[in-house]
């Protein structure tokens, strides 16, 4: 027999047992299901098991219905002799009893497929000649569908010269590069490279940023750790959830398959505009009103928000009063200001401290009345005695103009009130920003009218939400209530348990434990609460103090000082992944210490990637020469590829027409299903969309549609648009424009060009930029 037969033998096996384990998961699902409908039906305890066992038969029957596709890719054959390793992207054993399991197998249990995240599947991703790590041959397997379709075999013990760190199994990694963009990213598992694979298996603790110019593989690392850590961290990550940020819906989209392929579902994708449960932004901004929302004095402006709504009476002739038992009782401006310095020194938070305020004043009420009813007119001590006054204060705490009074004084705010008011009113936001000292012009910038909010104003509204804290009186009663009796359940079960305990052990059976001497009541309380029919992801989208897991944040380049922030409150256990030359945002950030230090100081660690797998040669020179007048510092990223066609440049007085004909051509040299991208300077797309859709006879379409799985095959976007994404051919439409359209336009070119996996071009009217000089000239007036 052949190897690839061989191979396909293998494969079939394993795709058999996956069939059976399939069956028999299933099997077990529905007597889980049906054991608890039939005898113990009702029973809280019952329903908690079940949901325990679905919960994990379900979980496990994802992973096999993800592992379909490429189920086995790789074997390394060991010096050692013994059984060649198989690889792929789910374990499996041939002991069926570990089929629930994560990790590695047990030793008596021979894997016949290990998990690509296990340790012992790390020499398949990182064995070179130089450094063998035991593995005297790697074989790529490529199957399509269950068929075994071409092996691809490195022999290392043959003197190859790869430096520890080079590319590994090149050819696979070739082929994976050329193939057509669908428009989804898709895993790189089979091909991780090195630099990649120390990335991904870095430890969980801490922040840890992976800078990297385009194409280096960022987002994909990115993805393929958040696999790796739920994997090794699967109790504590499924808990907690795991949190994806991205620049937009568009770039969420295409990144939206990559974790289910892996066989890792539940996780949340959101764009940082996503994290305030219950507002949706849906307004654009003026860059420059962006860019100011997202600076870091915002937080102050919103502190001076909430401090402007603790009132006190301009003059006395502004009246704070409460009629009481027939006296009118009046807070003058100085009691009002006590009043608020002391609550103010109590440094509760706003909502929090309104019971103080209205201790406060039914006390200052209490005694304006013990003035006014029992002042002794001989000038003696005051008529009222201890219980008199008690009284008075009882009534005034039932008083509902007191209510009124406290709300005048410390009204319960919520986060989208205060930050809504703000912004509407010129007086309130020259308040605000008083202790910051904005211009008028800059106070004229956060002016807005209507009720729309923008991405940029979610910070604001987190930041006004820690300010404020809840006015959760009357539901923190209720959950203490809930909670009591809960607790009094769970220890009602462990007495149960030890009632029906059997007295009779032997003495060495009697070193059984049971339930009860491992779980107290609240325990047991707090597993069954986790038990909750939501994912974390679906508990923390409707949980603004949810604290993830592990968040990664990608195209972190263009997080503001305020989203990171709010993102600094929901975990600081963090996987931190752009490229400071690629910022578009006004509000981003143009380095990683600049961007971090305000949080977290110094207490992050830095990965850096240096292969831009994307660009063909041709293509990455270009992109080298923009790099060099953007950010001279940055090292540019070596290319895998070393050919392609090179990128063109074609000169026309009437851009759009000329562009329709390029486009054109561009089509007819691209094979059927590559896509091809127009980027265009913001405020020129429409028209040059109108232009394509005319003359084109393919579809085009403005802008990706996240939702569109037959996405077309000219798609028409603004630089930032493009943030993430990558096309087979690009091509560039006016750049003077796109420089001139913000004062980030250069990083927006270099988006821009950086997108090409294949072909670039370029159509102009006016003069070339200096760093686009070095295309070839397809045109010219000349
Ligand atoms: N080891 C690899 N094997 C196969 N393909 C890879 C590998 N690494 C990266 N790629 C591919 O290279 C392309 C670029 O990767 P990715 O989008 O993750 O880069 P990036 O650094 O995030 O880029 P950008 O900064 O432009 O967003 C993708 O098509 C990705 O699948």
């Amino acid at each position: 027999m052949d190897d690839l037969a061989l191979e396909q033998e293998y494969v079939t096996m394993l795709y058999d047992h996956v069939d059976e384990l399939r069956e028999r998961l299933a099997a077990r699902q529905a007597r889980a299901l049906a054991r608890v409908a039939g005898e113990a039906a009702g029973t809280r305890q019952a329903l908690v098991e079940r949901d325990a066992a679905v919960h994990l038969y379900a979980g496990r029957l994802t992973q096999l219905n993800a592992a379909e596709n490429a189920l086995c890719f790789g074997r390394l054959d060991l010096e050692t002799g013994t059984r060649p390793r198989y690889v792929g992207r789910i374990g499996l054993h041939r002991d069926d009893t570990h089929d629930q399991g994560q990790g590695d197998a047990p030793a008596d249990d021979e894997p016949l497929l290990i998990d690509w995240r296990a340790p012992v599947a790390r020499p398949f991703y990182l064995a070179t000649a130089m450094q063998r790590d035991g593995v005297i041959r790697r074989r790529h397997i490529r199957t399509v569908g269950r068929r075994v379709v071409q092996l691809n075999d490195e022999n290392l013990t043959g003197g190859h010269s790869s430096e520890p760190g080079s590319i590994t199994s090149e050819s696979a990694l070739l082929t994976a590069l050329d193939a057509a963009r669908t428009g989804r990213m898709t895993d790189i598992v089979e091909t991780v490279q090195a630099e990649q694979d120390r990335i991904i298996r870095s430890g969980l603790a801490g922040i840890l940023v992976v800078q990297g110019g385009p194409g280096t593989g960022k987002t994909a690392v990115a993805l393929h750790r958040a696999a790796y850590l739920l994997y090794h961290h699967r109790e504590q990550l499924e808990r907690r959830g795991v949190l994806i940020i991205g620049p937009n819906t568009t770039f969420l989209r295409y990144i939206a398959e990559v974790l289910p392929a892996l066989g890792e579902t539940g996780v949340m994708l959101a764009t940082t505009g996503d994290l305030f449960p219950g507002v949706s932004p849906t307004l654009t901004e003026p860059g420059a009103v962006t860019a100011l929302k997202g600076q870091l004095l915002m937080k102050d402006v919103v502190a001076g928000a909430v401090t402007d709504r603790q009132w006190v009476p301009e003059d006395d002739d502004e009246v704070v009063a409460v009629r009481h038992d027939g006296q009118l009782l009046r807070l003058d401006r100085q009691a009002c200001l006590d009043l608020r310095e002391r609550v103010r020194g109590a440094r509760l938070l706003h909502n929090e401290a309104r019971p103080l305020v209205h201790r406060l004043v039914v006390e200052a009420l209490t005694t304006l009345w013990a003035q006014a009813v029992g002042t002794d007119p001989l000038g003696g001590e005051n008529l009222l005695g201890p219980e008199d006054l008690a009284m008075v204060r009882g009534e005034l705490e039932e008083n509902d103009d007191v209510d009124g009074v406290v709300d005048w004084l410390w009204p319960a705010l919520t986060p989208t009130r205060l930050v809504r008011e703000l912004l509407a009113s010129p007086k309130r936001i020259r308040a605000a920003a008083a202790r910051v000292g904005l211009t008028q012009a800059e106070q004229d910038l956060l002016l807005r009218t209507g009720n729309a909010w923008s991405e940029a104003d979610v910070p604001l509204l987190d930041e006004a939400a820690e300010i404020l804290g809840r006015d959760d009186s009357t539901a923190r009663r209720l959950a203490d209530e809930l909670q009591t009796a809960n607790l009094a359940y769970a220890q009602g079960v462990l007495d149960l348990l030890r009632g029906s305990e059997s007295g009779d052990f032997e003495d060495e059976e009697s070193e059984i434990l049971a339930a009860f001497d491992l779980v107290d009541a609240e325990a047991l309380l707090d597993r069954q609460e986790e038990i909750d029919h939501r994912t974390a992801a679906e508990r923390a989208a409707t949980d603004r103090t949810w604290r993830f897991g592990h968040i990664v944040v990608d195209e972190a380049q263009e997080v503001s000082p305020m989203a990171w922030r709010m993102l600094m409150r929901r975990s600081r256990s963090m996987t931190i992944v752009g490229d400071v030359a690629q910022t578009g945002d006004p509000a981003g950030a143009s380095s990683w210490r600049q961007a971090l230090g305000p949080h977290v100081g110094d207490r992050w660690r830095l990965e850096e990637l240096s292969v831009n797998y994307r660009m063909p040669q041709p293509v990455a020179r270009v992109a080298a020469s923009v790099l060099r007048a953007l950010a001279p510092d940055l090292p540019v990223p070596e290319p895998v590829r070393p050919d392609g066609p090179h990128p063109w440049s074609l000169w026309a007085a009437d851009v759009p027409a000329a562009l329709a004909a390029a486009v054109a051509g561009e089509l007819r040299t691209l094979d059927r299903g590559r896509r091809l991208a127009v980027v265009t300077a913001p405020g020129r797309s429409s028209t040059i969309f109108g232009v394509l859709a005319r003359s084109l006879p393919e579809p085009v379409a403005l802008g990706e549609d996240p939702d569109d799985d037959r996405p077309a095959r000219v798609v028409v976007l603004e630089p930032r648009e493009t943030k993430g994404l990558e096309f087979d051919a690009v091509v560039v439409a006016e750049p003077d424009l796109v420089l001139a359209a913000s004062p980030r336009g250069l990083g927006d070119l270099y988006v821009a060009i950086t997108r090409a996996t294949q072909r670039l071009g370029v159509v102009h009217a006016a003069d070339l930029p200096e760093c686009l000089r070095g295309l070839r000239s397809v045109g010219s007036p000349a």
